[in-house]
């Protein structure tokens, strides 16, 4: 069956640094991956070249089995949603009219809005928990709601494929878990970076661990989580058991680590 997504030998050496070196991995359809590392592996450019804000210099990605570059921009925009790290500005637009600007890929030049549109950005809302910030203005929002509208619009835009970069960076915990539940159960391929282990560890299907921009291991959380490559990739000690409830890797961390200078 061909990959929702597949990346072959994707390089980008922006100014000779390898930034990205050498990354080829899959997803299947439905799945979602979770990109892990360290400050500064590539995360966020592995992310900014699938959904094209840049061109590597070379390999290959593919999308249903085309590559990404052959397709037109509007079918792109179709297929694909993007949630970046830093909340861009909308002024003077009310989270609701933030939320629907991801109907735009689906309709013609002056097509009217209908009244499903409406619903359907009425149950985005709903679904990340926005409903009574609707005609808030999307500036007066805070982080973790501007976060949860932006989810929301990306839902709107029914993508078959969701990139979503640290898409629980200002989220409390609760918001944490049920925002990337509430991914999951889109049943779309989904792509996330994400700092925390635990959370990626439980919540992904398989695991993509960078360092300097290589790939370390890619697998399911039970293959990449291991006690020595977290050691040995982000210097840290930690014992990895089965958690009580979901028996993926559950990380437990040891501390001391403040006179042992600097890990790069
Ligand atoms: N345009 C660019 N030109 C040169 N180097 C760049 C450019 N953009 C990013 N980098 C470098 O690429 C490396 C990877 O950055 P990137 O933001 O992709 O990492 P990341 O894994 O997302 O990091 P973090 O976890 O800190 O968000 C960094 O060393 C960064 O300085």
């Amino acid at each position: 069956m061909t990959p929702a997504l597949k990346v072959d030998g994707l390089c980008w050496h922006p100014k000779g640094n390898r930034v990205l070196d050498d990354v080829s991995f899959e997803l299947a359809s439905g799945q979602m991956l979770g990109l892990i590392g360290p400050n500064g592996a590539g995360k966020s450019s592995l992310l900014r070249c699938l959904y094209r804000y840049l061109r590597p210099d070379s390999g290959r990605i593919s999308l249903e089995g085309q590559d990404i570059s052959q397709v037109s921009r509007r079918d792109f925009a179709r297929s694909v949603a993007v949630v970046q790290q830093d909340t861009p500005h909308f002024f003077d637009l009310s989270t609701r009219a933030q939320v629907a600007m991801g109907l735009i890929p689906h309709k013609g030049w002056f097509e009217q809005d209908r009244a499903a549109d409406g619903e359907r950005v009425d149950a985005a809302l709903a679904q990340v928990g926005l409903s009574d910030k609707a005609d808030t203005p999307f500036e007066q929002l805070s982080g973790g709601e501007k976060q949860r509208a932006l989810i929301a619009r990306a839902i709107v835009q029914r993508p078959g494929l969701l990139l979503l970069d640290e898409p629980t960076n200002h989220l409390d915990v609760r918001y944490q878990i049920q925002i990337l539940e509430l991914v999951r159960s889109l049943g779309i391929s989904v792509i996330c970076s994400i700092h925390d282990l635990n959370l990626a560890s439980a919540l992904c299907d398989s695991l993509l661990l960078l360092e300097r921009g290589r790939t370390v291991a890619w697998g399911t959380p039970d293959e990449v989580l291991t006690e020595a490559r977290l050691a040995a990739v982000f210097g840290v000690c930690c014992s990895v058991s089965p958690h009580p409830q979901h028996g993926k890797p559950q990380l437990q961390y040891f501390y001391g680590y403040r006179d042992q200078g600097r890990r790069n």
